[in-house]
């Protein structure tokens, strides 16, 4: 294999001495840290706290160039949301219907239960389940405007038992996308507001006089709703702020290369700072999907975005064999990782971190964006190390129970006594002490 950068994507071996570093620099990302984008996102959320639907109104005519005069011309009401799904194509129609039931039947067996045991003293102890009363959707607008997206953020909160959904979607110039209203309508939204950034968040997070307050905020957006998301995190729960998106494939050198290329730019295309990884131990497979990247780019549809993610974050990386590239995928912990492999099984013991695992070479990537059935919304940058996909736990939340029988509270009470008089608290003490009985 030539060790040369082509003009599309680096090639890199992890034989060379700069291996790691070049890694590093690649897997960088710097995330939200702008200065003057906290400032602009932290005058907007105070003025919505303050003046609630007014500064909503105001923020989403001069960000979304609108000339609104009230909050019910931002709101959509459901009959609207039925009417873009009676009025789309039956084959998208279909398509999505196919999709939520997929979603729908996969996200059910996360559905975790109550339980509870009892103690010899005759305590009973145990762990109750309770979703969420109220959730909020962003749903990023304009061409990031994902139909997939409403599905796997509105269902899995559904499916939670979660009583009230509420989306917000920025229409920037008044455009609407009838696929995400049809969405809405399947995945059952209670409200659809049609303002974002971060004015929608600090409407969901505070409440305004048309805004429910929220419970959680769920959804990806731009460097403003990341950042609002950020900044109101403890008065709400937040799911995650998730970076661009990430794709690492491993190749055992059998699979087409016109699938891994199509595969790599599958996520490419979505974000200029999307990543696109490829490993593999055969060096003349790696040239060969090479010459199908060089190939293929052209006839993409967003052939730039996808040519300058590439360019910026991609890599073709030689490695000596199996287990290093096992240890790659460990370093890396990709949101979604391919196993273009033969016996993609073999593999799963020894991968700890990856938010999506796709066995074998008929598994691409974008059938789990769409319609396989498990959540698109992953962690990414890493952090597939300490969480996970979207689901329905992210909306519910648990409560313990405790229900002491008299002599159970009579022999805990001597034990707590002991431990609460060693921290000097008298009054938990005495206040168990007084049930332990004679
Ligand atoms: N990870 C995923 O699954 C996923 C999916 C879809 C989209 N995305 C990401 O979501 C983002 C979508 O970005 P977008 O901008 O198209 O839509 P968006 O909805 O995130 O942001 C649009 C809003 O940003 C606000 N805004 C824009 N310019 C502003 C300014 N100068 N000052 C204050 N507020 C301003 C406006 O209120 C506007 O309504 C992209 O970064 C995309 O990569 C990620
Ligand atoms: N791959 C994206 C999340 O990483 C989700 C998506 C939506 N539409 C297409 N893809
Ligand atoms: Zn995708």
């Amino acid at each position: 294999m030539s060790d040369t950068t082509t003009a599309t994507i680096a090639r890199l071996s992890t034989s060379e001495t700069a291996f790691h570093q070049r890694l590093d620099a690649l897997l960088d990302w710097e995330g939200v840290s702008d200065k003057a984008v906290q400032a602009r996102v932290e005058e907007i959320l105070a003025d919505v706290k303050q003046r609630g639907d007014q500064a909503v109104i105001e923020a989403t005519n001069r960000f979304d160039r609108l000339s609104v005069e009230s909050m019910a011309q931002l709101r959509l009401t459901p009959e609207q949301l039925k009417k873009a799904y009676d009025g789309l194509p039956a084959e998208q129609r279909d398509a999505l219907a196919m999709a939520a039931e997929r979603i729908k039947r996969y996200h059910e067996r996360q559905k975790p239960t109550s339980w509870q045991y009892e103690e010899a003293d005759g305590t009973v102890l145990g762990q109750k389940v309770t979703p969420l009363d109220r959730a909020g959707i962003y749903v990023p607008g304009g061409k990031a405007a994902y139909p997939s997206s409403v599905l796997m953020n509105a269902i899995p909160a559904h499916v939670a038992g979660v009583r009230e959904i509420v989306m917000v979607v920025p229409t920037p110039d008044g455009v609407l996308n009838d696929l995400v209203l049809a969405a809405a309508h399947l995945a059952g939204v209670d409200y659809v507001f049609t303002i974002g950034g971060a004015q929608a968040v600090a409407a969901l997070a505070y409440g305004t006089q048309s805004v429910p307050r929220v419970d959680k905020i769920v959804g990806p957006g731009n460097i403003y709703v990341a950042t609002a998301k950020r900044a109101v995190f403890g008065q709400v729960g937040i799911d995650m702020i998730a970076g661009p998106s990430e794709i690492m494939v491993v190749s055992d050198g059998q699979t087409d290369p016109d699938w891994i290329a199509m595969d790599l730019f599958s996520q490419a295309e979505h974000d200029e700072d999307a990543q696109a990884i490829l490993v593999s131990w055969d060096a003349a497979h790696l040239d060969a999907v090479a010459a199908s990247i060089e190939r293929l780019l052209p006839t993409l549809e967003r052939e730039k975005i996808a040519r300058a993610s590439l360019n910026r974050r991609g890599a073709l990386i030689l490695c000596t064999d199996q287990a290093e590239a096992v240890e790659m995928i460990n370093r890396i912990a990709p949101e979604h990782l391919e196993l273009s492999v033969a016996e993609p099984e073999a593999w799963l013991d020894d991968i700890r971190h990856a938010g999506a695992i796709f066995m074998g070479r008929h598994t691409s990537e974008a059938l789990g964006d769409y319609c396989a059935g498990p959540n698109h919304v992953l962690p990414t940058s890493g952090t597939a190390r300490f969480s996970s996909p979207l689901g329905v736990y992210d909306f519910q939340k648990r409560s313990s129970i405790i229900h002491c029988s008299p002599e159970g509270a009579s022999e805990l009470g001597k034990v707590a006594s002991v431990l609460a008089r060693g921290e000097y608290l008298t009054a938990h003490a005495r206040s168990a002490e007084y049930r332990i009985r004679d």
